[in-house]
């Protein structure tokens, strides 16, 4: 479970009487999620209870979160499944709860789906290619907070903490992807950057919900297809189910088809994508005060994913690049 901020009563009925949306019946906090705290709010209203989500971000800045509005804001209109940020009585989305910025959304119905059918996999290829055919010839901008910059940075910290192997593996593969990036031509526009599975609900095989779109940003569209075929389609940690990936990958072609620049980086995106998740996950265990808002929060529960599995899936890929093929 990942609750960081305790809201109290009190504290809860004060943030939604600026919305007036009804009254206060029950709050809970949400288990599932990893970076921020989250928690179903059910307000009552001429005698119906409606559910929504109240967010209060942990470590985003006040300042980047009018562009994840905006973004959301976009997709909703265009009558994609994605949460509509509530406005208050005057007409504000955004919010501040213990010095944090802070949001209302619709809960949005469906269920996260443990393991990802096929069918599953083919839903949500065809969402992305939907995704980001919405926001193309938008004027939304938003740097990658995690790109290439970032991950410099980051590996500078990790090297000595991590064991040897480690170590070495990640400033191998950082010269390697540098280089790739210095010389690589693919289409790029708004991404999710984050489509994990636990970031869909489902009803059936029917997506009624993403979510999660903290880390969205300006970057290739294939590395985002990479980061949602390295989560959706695993057989286990190391190897990609086929019938998953060909399904994921069709759905997405058949909406925006592939260029030949794209089917050729495919297999360093997808390690790529992996060793980007490997260093995120290795910093939430070498380095607890990045999490310093969470840390210090009173009865703090924090979910912690596996860096050895996204380092094994990588070097998985580049064992096996002659099998990672774009559909045509
Ligand atoms: N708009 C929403 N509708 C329904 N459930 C939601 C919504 N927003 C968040 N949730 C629930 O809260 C959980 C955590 O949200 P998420 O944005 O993934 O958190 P984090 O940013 O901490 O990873 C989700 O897994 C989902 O169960
Ligand atoms: N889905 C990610 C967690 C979120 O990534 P982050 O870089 O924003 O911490 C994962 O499974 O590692």
């Amino acid at each position: 479970m990942s609750v960081y901020t305790h809201l109290s009563q009190a504290e809860v009925e004060h943030f939604i009487s600026k919305y007036s949306l009804g009254e206060l019946v029950h709050y809970e906090g949400i288990a599932a999620g990893v970076e921020n705290t989250n928690y179903f709010v059910d307000l009552k209203s001429n005698g119906n209870i409606t559910r929504y989500v109240l967010t209060i971000f942990e470590y985003l800045p006040h300042n980047v979160m009018p562009f994840f509005v905006s973004l959301t804001d976009l997709l909703a209109d265009k009558n994609l499944p994605i949460p509509k940020s509530l406005r208050d009585a005057s007409g504000q989305a955004l919010h501040d709860l213990h010095g944090k910025p802070s949001l209302l959304q619709v809960c949005l119905a469906g269920k996260h789906s443990p393991i990802p059918t096929n069918e599953q996999c083919h839903a949500i290829g065809e969402m992305l290619g939907k995704i980001h055919q919405a926001v193309s010839g938008s004027s939304l901008k938003q740097e990658n907070q995690r790109g290439m910059a970032w991950i410099v940075t980051q590996i500078e910290r990790l090297t000595p903490l991590v064991s040897s192997n480690d170590a070495e593996l990640l400033n191998k593969q950082l010269k390697r992807f540098q280089q790739f990036f210095d010389t690589v031509n693919i289409p790029q526009g708004i991404i999710h950057g984050d489509l994990f599975h636990d970031n869909a609900l489902f009803t059936g095989d029917c997506i009624t919900g993403i979510i999660d779109f903290y880390n969205a940003c300006y970057d290739y569209w294939l590395y985002d297809i990479a980061v949602t075929v390295n989560d959706w389609c695993r057989q286990d940690s190391l190897v990609l189910d086929e019938v998953k990936t060909i399904s994921l990958l069709r759905a997405y072609h058949d909406v925006r088809s592939f260029t030949d620049e794209e089917r050729m980086a495919w297999p360093v995106i997808l390690q790529f994508a992996a060793f980007r998740f490997w260093v995120s996950r290795l910093i939430t265990f070498a380095h607890p005060e990045e999490d310093s808002s969470h840390s210090t929060a009173d009865n703090a529960v924090v979910i912690n994913k596996n860096p050895d599995e996204m380092r094994d899936l990588m070097l998985s890929h580049c064992d096996n690049a002659h099998l990672l093929v774009l559909p045509s």
